[in-house]
C-alpha cells in the first residue's frame, strides 16, 4: 500500500535526517515508527504526505508513484494526526471535523452529517460535543475530534504523530484501546510516530525501529522485536524490561486456563454446597443456562440460606475476553484486586486465570520465543502452588 523506495532527506542546512529508507506497509497494516530523538521518525512521516519533499527516492501509494504528485491532491489520500490536534479555535467540533470534506466541495449539510457520524464513531456524542468549541473539551476529547477530523476524507491512510502523546497515561491507554477498536471497524493503512514503546509494542502490527539517518535496525512483529532484538541497538533501545513489555503481546492461551467447579445459578445452595465439599474447592463459578457468567459463589455464602445460586453469587467484575493479552489480564486482576480473572468468548465464559497461571503463562511465552518454539510446545517447570 505505502512504499518508501531508497527515501531520504537531506535539509538545506546539510544534516541528513534519513539517509536512504527502504518500508512497506501493507493495506490495513498499522506500522509503528520508533527510534531515539532524532533518527528521522518525523521527517520520514511527513515525507509520506510531502509535508517534507524528500530529496531523493520514490515514495508509492498503491502502486502510483506519487513523489512528484500534487501535494494538495495527495493529502486528500492521507489523513493526518498530530499531537498538537490543530483545531480551529473560532470553529465549532462539529464544524471543525467537517472542514475537509466542505474543502473537497462536499455540501454544508451533507459535510455536517457526515463529521456528526465520525464524532460518534469516535465515542464523542454529536447532541453533547458537537456545538461546543475546542477549549471547551478536555485533552482526550480534542484528540479524539483529531482523529474523527483525520478520518473525515474517509482516507485509505492515516498519519499519526505521537497522536496520543499530550494526554495522560490513563486517557492515553483508554484512546489507545478505543483507537484499535475503531481501527478494526475502519482498517486504515497506518503510520504511527512514537516515543513510547509500550504504545508501538500494543498498537502496531510490525514496528519500525530506526536509528540516526532513519537506518532501519528492525521491522518486524512486536513480540520479534521484543523477544528477539536483531541488533544490539535494538535490544538496548527495548531495554532489560522487554519480559514485561511481553505480557502485551501474548494472548491468553486455552491451556492457561483454570477450571473452578461450575455450578448453574438455577441450583440450590444445598447443591452448590454439595458440589465444593465434593471438588475441595472454595468457591465456584455461577453460569446461567445459556453458559453467561454469572458471577461466583464461596462455600460461607452456600450454607446461609435455601434459595438459589442466582440469589447469593457474587458479581465478577474481573474478566476479560478470551482475545485479550495477558498485560490486559493482569490489569484487570490489578484493577479489582481479584485472585482471578474470568475468561469470556462473547457471552460464553470458558475459565479462568489465576496468578498463578498467568506466571505460567508469561514463562512459557518468554521460553518458546528463545527456543524458537510455538507457544504451546515450550515447556516450563511449574512450581505447585502453596
Ligand atoms: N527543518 C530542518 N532543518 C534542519 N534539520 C532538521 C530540520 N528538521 C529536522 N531536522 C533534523 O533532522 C533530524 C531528524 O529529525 P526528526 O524530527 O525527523 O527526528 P525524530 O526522530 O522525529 O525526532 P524526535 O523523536 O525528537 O521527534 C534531526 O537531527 C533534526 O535535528
Amino acid at each position: 500500500m505505502i512504499r518508501l523506495d531508497g527515501v531520504g532527506k537531506r535539509y538545506a542546512d546539510g544534516t541528513v535526517a534519513v539517509q536512504s529508507l527502504d518500508l512497506d506497509v501493507r493495506a490495513g497494516e498499522l506500522v509503528a515508527l520508533v527510534g531515539p530523538s532524532g533518527c528521522g521518525k518525523t521527517t520520514t512521516l511527513k515525507m509520506i504526505n510531502r509535508l517534507i519533499e524528500p530529496t531523493s527516492g520514490r515514495i508509492l501509494l498503491d502502486g502510483d508513484d506519487v513523489t512528484h504528485a500534487d501535494p494538495v491532491q495527495l493529502r486528500r489520500r492521507i489523513g493526518y494526526v498530530i499531537q498538537q490536534v490543530g483545531l480551529f479555535p473560532h470553529k465549532t467540533i462539529l464544524d471543525n471535523t467537517a472542514t475537509v470534506p466542505r474543502l473537497l466541495g462536499v455540501d454544508r449539510k451533507q459535510a455536517r452529517s457526515r463529521a456528526a457520524e465520525l464524532l460518534e464513531l469516535v465515542g464523542l456524542d454529536p447532541k453533547l460535543y458537537g456545538n461546543r468549541y475546542p477549549a471547551q473539551l478536555s485533552g482526550g476529547q480534542r484528540q479524539r475530534v483529531g482523529v474523527a477530523r483525520a478520518l473525515a476524507a474517509d482516507p485509505p491512510v492515516l498519519l499519526m504523530d505521537e497522536p496520543f502523546g499530550a494526554v495522560d497515561p490513563v486517557v492515553r491507554d483508554r484512546l489507545q484501546g478505543e483507537f484499535l477498536r475503531l481501527q478494526e471497524e475502519v482498517r486504515k493503512t497506518i503510520v504511527l510516530v512514537t516515543h513510547d514503546l509500550d504504545e508501538a509494542v500494543r498498537m502496531a502490527d510490525r514496528i519500525c525501529v530506526l536509528s540516526q539517518g532513519g537506518h532501519v535496525e528492525q521491522y518486524d512483529s512486536p513480540s520479534n522485536v521484543l523477544g528477539s532484538p536483531a541488533t544490539a541497538f535494538v535490544a538496548e533501545f527495548v531495554g532489560a524490561d522487554r519480559g514485561l513489555k511481553r505480557l502485551s503481546v501474548t494472548p491468553i492461551a486455552d491451556g492457561d486456563l483454570e477450571q473452578p467447579p461450575v455450578v448453574r445459578s438455577s441450583a440450590t445452595l444445598a447443591e452448590a454446597a454439595d458440589l465444593l465439599r465434593r471438588e475441595g474447592a472454595a468457591w465456584a463459578v455461577c453460569l446461567d443456562d445459556g453458559g453467561a457468567l454469572r458471577g461466583w459463589i464461596g462455600v460461607a455464602d452456600t450454607v446461609r440460606g435455601t434459595g438459589t445460586v442466582a440469589d447469593s453469587c457474587h458479581r465478577m467484575e474481573a474478566w476479560v475476553p478470551a482475545r485479550a493479552s495477558l498485560k490486559q489480564a493482569f490489569q484487570e486482576m490489578l484493577q479489582y484486586d481479584a485472585g482471578w480473572v474470568a475468561v469470556l468468548d462473547g457471552e460464553r465464559y470458558v475459565g479462568v486465570l489465576t496468578p498463578r497461571t498467568l506466571h505460567e503463562a508469561l514463562r512459557r511465552s518468554v521460553e518458546a520465543q528463545v527456543a524458537g518454539v510455538r507457544l504451546e510446545d515450550a515447556a516450563v517447570d511449574i512450581v505447585p502452588s502453596a
